[in-house]
């Protein structure tokens, strides 16, 4: 099965775009833990569509009914189901294109794979809408991790040429919270103006950007994850790849590793407060799959949207003959402003996951 995930939190996504409804559900969640369900709304809006122009002008709140799994603000150990109903679908607009596949978005296979039978519209079950019910998931074990000194923050590392300052070395739990908390969450708000021009300009020219998110967790003990495929950068990786335009996930240094030496990239151990740390933190809080308690640190590089309004070369799969697109709807000219809380939420799904199987005496 495609989209659920975990071992011991089970967490399945249901629905599409232009559906009656999304929603997850998760089993697995401890039984008795204080669900602030106004905390996590204000999660979700820091994803939800139709908040500014630089995203996608679909009008949807968002807001959460839950059916199951929280009683008088707790969860009570069954499965939690939440689901969204959906209010501002506008299926006209893809009426006239469905045997039109859209270059890079996933029309052409799922067209493959179900026959022509997918539901298409608003990207159906492959929308970036998904990710609000993932988020509920998500948000909902950011709580819990907090409550214990884990924290989950990230930021938008670049869109197009323009670039934040990366997390320092120990980022503080007051950082990863803070700029989670700003409308651009980035480091350097002048970047993030050359940014948000970068994705206005984009749009003007019928176009779309791409970019980085950046996300650290602190508070892990050493010693969670497993060798080989059971590893902490393969368990997020899996999860992470499931977000919509995820096109690269990376660990510490990443691809940067191939041009350091091993007297560069290593990370120097030393002693602070009698415990073991590292002066620098090329390999992202993980060894062997493991994690040394150091920040653990990722990067996602997200592609350019795929709907844009610019004429593009594809094909009509109704006749078999090439043709041409221009996309008319409403799209995001840039994911990735919109994703950095779908990756805090997924980055804490695993842990939390992780957690519970293995559970260091924290859970
Ligand atoms: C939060 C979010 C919003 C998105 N918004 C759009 C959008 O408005 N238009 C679009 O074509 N794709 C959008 N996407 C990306 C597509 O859903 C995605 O590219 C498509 O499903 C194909 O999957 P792939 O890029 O992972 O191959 C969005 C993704 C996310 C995570
Ligand atoms: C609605 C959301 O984003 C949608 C993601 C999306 C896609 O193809 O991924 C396509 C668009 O759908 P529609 O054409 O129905 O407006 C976006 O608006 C959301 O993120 O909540």
């Amino acid at each position: 099965m495609a989209s659920y995930i975990g071992n011991q939190l089970h967490v399945s996504v249901f629905g599409q775009s232009h559906g009656t409804a999304i929603g997850v559900t998760v089993d697995g969640l401890p039984a008795g833990e204080a669900v602030d369900l106004d905390a996590l709304y204000t999660f979700l809006c820091r994803r939800k569509p139709g908040t500014s122009p630089l995203s996608t002008p679909r009008q949807e709140s968002d807001f959460p009914s839950i059916l199951s799994g929280i009683e008088q603000g707790k969860t009570c150990g069954a499965p939690l189901c939440a689901v969204i109903e959906n209010k501002d679908q506008r299926s006209r607009d893809y009426g006239k294109t469905l045997h039109i596949p859209r270059p890079g978005h996933a029309d052409y296979t799922a067209w493959c794979k179900w026959g022509g039978e997918a539901d298409m519209r608003g990207g159906g079950h492959f929308s970036g809408r998904l990710t609000a019910p993932l988020c509920i998931a998500g948000g909902i074990a950011l709580q819990l991790l907090e409550r214990r000194g884990i924290y989950v923050g990230a930021h938008i590392l670049q869109i197009a040429t323009a670039k934040d300052t990366p997390f320092p070395l120990r980022p503080t739990a007051e950082l990863l919270t803070s700029v989670g908390e700003k409308d651009f969450p980035v480091l350097d708000d002048g970047q993030g103006q050359a940014m948000q021009a970068a994705i206005v300009a984009a749009a003007s020219e019928d176009d779309s950007v791409g970019g980085l998110v950046e996300c650290a967790v602190i508070g892990l003990p050493a010693g969670l994850g497993e060798p080989m495929f059971g590893g902490m950068e393969g368990r997020l990786s899996t999860a992470l790849f499931g977000i919509p335009a995820v096109k690269g996930v990376s660990f510490g240094a990443g691809f940067d590793v191939a041009t350091m030496r091993g007297s560069e990239n290593n990370d120097p151990f030393t002693i602070e407060n009698d415990t073991v740390v590292t002066t620098t933190n090329h390999a992202g809080g993980i060894l062997g799959g493991i994690t040394t308690a150091m920040p653990l640190t990722l990067q996602l590089a997200f592609k350019p949207t795929p709907s844009i309004a610019k004429e593009q070369q594809t094909v009509d799969l109704s006749t078999m003959t090439p043709t041409t697109l221009s996309i008319v709807g409403r799209h995001d000219p840039c994911i990735v402003h919109r994703a950095v809380p779908v990756v805090e939420a997924v980055v804490a799904l695993v842990v939390l996951d992780m957690l519970l199987e293995d559970n260091h005496g924290i859970i």
